[in-house]
């Protein structure tokens, strides 16, 4: 299993969002992004499995960990390194209790409730957002904005669980976000949508802290 490092996470939809996702994968990953996560809320299990594949065996080898959003069983089918959940997906104790050490286990915090139930000894990673209005996730929480980002971070140091932030995050407002005192950054459009996904990801990691 390839550990997630959480500097720049790069979410994305392989089968409804860019024409060629491997070639955005491969730019962004040049570009300094450090995990990789597949999320297609519209997809099949079989659409999703088949698209986790491909980004599995493009990253074979690179050090970057490829996560699967909501569904355990593909993260497990494909070969993924982790799994990311949230409060309507297979409860994180459970997920570990299948999986065992070798999957990596992320779990949303869209508030305080998210974050009492998060259990440092199940869960690798935080992810905490939408931090801003976002037009990837039309059902998301309300935004937490820096202030609401700034305590969860805190309250995510305090469980000793890494975390990043999520939710309309871009290379403007980067630094005040990792000012915030998340370990990173996670992020779909600002790198996905970009016309040269490879410099969208070099200023993300190039923003210096607010
Ligand atoms: C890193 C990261 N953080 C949060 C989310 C949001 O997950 P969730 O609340 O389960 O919503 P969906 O992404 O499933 O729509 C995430 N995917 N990744
Ligand atoms: C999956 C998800 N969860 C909270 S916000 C969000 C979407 C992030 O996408 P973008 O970086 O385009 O705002
Ligand atoms: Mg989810």
């Amino acid at each position: 299993m390839t550990p997630l490092d959480p500097r720049l996470y790069l979410v994305l939809d392989p089968v409804h969002g860019p024409a060629d996702p491997l070639a955005v994968v491969h730019a962004a990953v040049e570009g300094g992004v450090t995990a990789v996560q597949v999320r297609a809320p519209a997809a099949t299990g079989r659409a999703l499995f088949d698209a986790t594949r491909a980004v599995v065996a493009a990253l074979a080898g690179t050090g970057v960990a490829v996560i699967v959003d909501d569904r355990l069983d593909v993260a497990l089918a494909a070969g993924a390194d982790g799994v990311h959940l949230g409060r309507h997906d297979v409860p994180p104790a459970q997920a570990r209790r299948i999986a065992g050490s070798g999957l990596s286990i992320g779990w949303s915090v869209t508030g305080p409730g998210d974050l009492r139930a998060a259990d440092p000894a199940v869960v690798d990673l935080l992810g905490i957002g939408p931090v801003f209005a976002t037009a990837t996730k039309p059902d998301a929480a309300p935004a937490t904005g820096l202030d609401g980002l700034r305590t969860l971070a805190d309250g995510a140091r305090a469980l000793g669980v890494p975390s990043v932030a999520i939710g309309g995050i871009d290379a403007g407002n980067a630094g005040d976000v990792l000012a915030a005192g998340v370990d990173g950054l996670a992020v779909s459009s600002a790198i996905a949508a970009a016309p040269d996904p490879g410099a969208a990801a070099r200023a993300l990691r190039a923003a210096p802290l607010g």
